[in-house]
């Protein structure tokens, strides 16, 4: 199941994939003095890890602490990616999964009284639950939240690391009964906990269950929405403003020259470009110049025409993994969301089985490093890092070698994001693909760009530099969502015919998807599903 998932979102690689011979190291780049290998470790919890910070010193891949990933055992193939929640919520279930399923309710921090040793449990700090089940005689809470709990938990970090630390407690139930407040109210558990469905517990006398027990309320899950109707959402505004206008322009009028310039000048200012904007003015002339037209005829043509500019560059993002890895090299402005394009990259490849490497390139910014290294987390996929203001192409050169050792499937490197105008930023992009060149003479094997939909007109002349100097190979737009410019996308496919290969519409680790042509050109252009 997993390869026809992959197959169906990259295509792996071309017909006659075949093994390359790997050049000898001629010359050696300057190697950043710290590079790190974070490597994803399973089963954290059961090593008794407290945390992400599995983070060996600059020791090699070959190094029994960094080889983690025996090659003998199979990587388990995680459910559908597409049917992955957006990781805030994998991180609450891993947090909860990490839960013992009977929690003693002890002495909430809040209920007054003194406070004792033992009294906060992670289940206090995270969720301030009362717990009304039945205590068993001695309940043993064991120190099972990890770091990447507490990173995703943002203030409760703090608490949550300080559980962790903690010993193993122990808690009597006599305190814990007596000590618990609840009248006439018992709530349900958490969803997801694991006890909302069980039967409300024998109740002490003196105590009621309520009829109100708010499990339905907590049950009933947001309906999920399917791609195609989030693509729609997020091109609302684009499509909306569009076909507004056009809709206002042919009020009761016929088809003529005057309106046919005030169509073009339209669909030029909603960023579609001077070409596609003639084809579809040309293609509504020829089929109804002089004829009473309607805002309905208009976005049908318009998406027909804007489906015959994409559809030559949707295309699958190739993937030729006989490199091993297949290397991705992921370039843009600042800002143009690279990084977390490659976590939504990471997810869909390590979620269909397969073994990613990071490299954290953008050395720039402490916070971006730090950014992948979550996201490498999250996706379960090794990373390689190395000191802020590293010098990025022999980071690029240092993960190549790891991920090489390693046997990644893919490797993804991060870079610094830079404006296309600063020549000694350009500079430096171009030195990170010339030193990848020296392992591999066809690596990068991929140049991805990211554009941000928001930026409009500047996004043409992003791809053109960019393209000149990285070789860029193919596109995401990302922030498709809540942006009136998304048409931006088919004026960069006319002039640049560059493969789209995925686009963003949103922030969430699922919002990244396959670039479908008429999709997009019918969420343009407003045509109801
Ligand atoms: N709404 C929306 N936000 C996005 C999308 N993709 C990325 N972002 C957000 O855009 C912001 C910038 O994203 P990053 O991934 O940090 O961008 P970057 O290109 O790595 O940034 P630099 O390292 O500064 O160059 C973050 O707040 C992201 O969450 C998207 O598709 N939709």
């Amino acid at each position: 199941m997993a390869i026809g998932f992959i197959k169906k979102i990259f295509s792996f690689g071309k017909d006659a994939v075949e093994e390359k011979p790997v050049p000898q190291q001629e010359v050696a780049p300057e190697t950043t003095d710290a590079a790190e290998i974070t490597p994803f470790v399973p089963d954290k919890e059961e090593e008794g890890t407290a945390g992400v910070a599995t983070e060996p010193s600059a020791n090699t891949a070959a190094d029994a602490s960094v080889a983690v990933q025996d090659e003998s055992v199979p990587r388990p193939i995680p459910p559908l990616v597409g049917e992955m929640p957006p990781y805030a919520t994998l991180a609450d279930e891993k947090a909860e999964a990490a839960i013992p399923s009977s929690v003693p309710s002890g002495q909430l921090p809040h209920e007054g009284g003194e406070q004792r040793e033992t009294e906060v449990t992670a289940e206090d700090v995270r969720t301030d639950t009362n717990e009304s089940k039945a205590v068993p005689d001695i309940v043993a809470i064991p120190p099972e939240t990890t770091t990447e709990d507490a990173d995703t938990k943002g203030e409760n970090a703090e608490a949550s690391e300080s559980v962790v630390a903690n010993e193993t407690v122990a808690v009597e139930k006599e305190s814990a009964s007596a000590l618990s407040p609840l009248v006439g109210e018992i709530p349900a558990r958490a969803e997801g906990v694991g006890a909302s469905a069980e039967p409300a517990p024998n109740l002490p006398k003196g105590f009621a269950a309520s009829e109100k027990r708010p499990k339905e309320e907590a049950a009933a899950p947001q309906p999920k929405l399917s791609w195609y109707q989030r693509l729609r959402r997020g091109l609302a505004r684009t499509s909306s403003q569009l076909t507004g206008q056009i809709a206002s322009l042919f009020t009761k009028r016929k088809l003529d020259d005057a309106t046919l310039q005030d169509l073009e000048d339209l669909l030029i200012q909603a960023d579609l470009g001077v070409e596609t904007a003639m084809r579809i003015t040309d293609t509504l002339a020829s089929e109804r110049y002089g004829k009473d037209v309607t805002g309905e005829d208009v976005s049908r043509i318009m998406a027909g025409e804007i489906s015959k500019v994409l559809e030559p560059v949707a295309k699958p993002l190739e993937l030729d993994l006989s490199h091993k890895p297949h290397v991705i090299l992921v370039v843009g402005v600042n800002g143009t969301g690279k990084t977390t394009t490659i976590g939504k990259l990471a997810a869909k490849l390590s979620g269909a089985g397969l073994k990613v490497m990071l490299a954290a390139g953008d050395t720039f910014r402490a916070a971006a490093i730090e950014q992948l290294k979550i996201w490498a987390e999250r996706t379960k996929s090794d990373i390689v890092s190395s000191k802020l203001g590293a010098d990025a192409a022999g980071l690029a050169y240092e993960a190549y070698e790891r991920a090489r050792e390693k046997k990644s499937d893919v490797l993804i490197i991060d870079t610094a994001g830079r404006l296309q105008n600063k020549a000694e930023l350009m500079a430096e992009l171009e030195k990170i693909v010339r030193v990848l060149g020296k392992l591999d003479p066809d690596a990068p094997h991929t140049v991805l760009q990211t554009l941000d939909a928001t930026t409009g007109q500047n996004a043409l002349q992003q791809v053109e530099i960019f393209r000149n100097v990285a070789g860029v190979s193919g596109l995401i737009m990302t922030k498709l969502d809540g942006t009136a410019r998304g048409g931006i996308l088919v004026a960069i496919s006319a002039k640049h015919k560059l493969p789209v290969y995925f686009i963003g519409v949103g922030e969430g680790i699922d919002d990244l998807e396959p670039f479908e042509a008429k999709d997009f050109a019918e969420a343009i252009a407003g045509i109801a599903p």
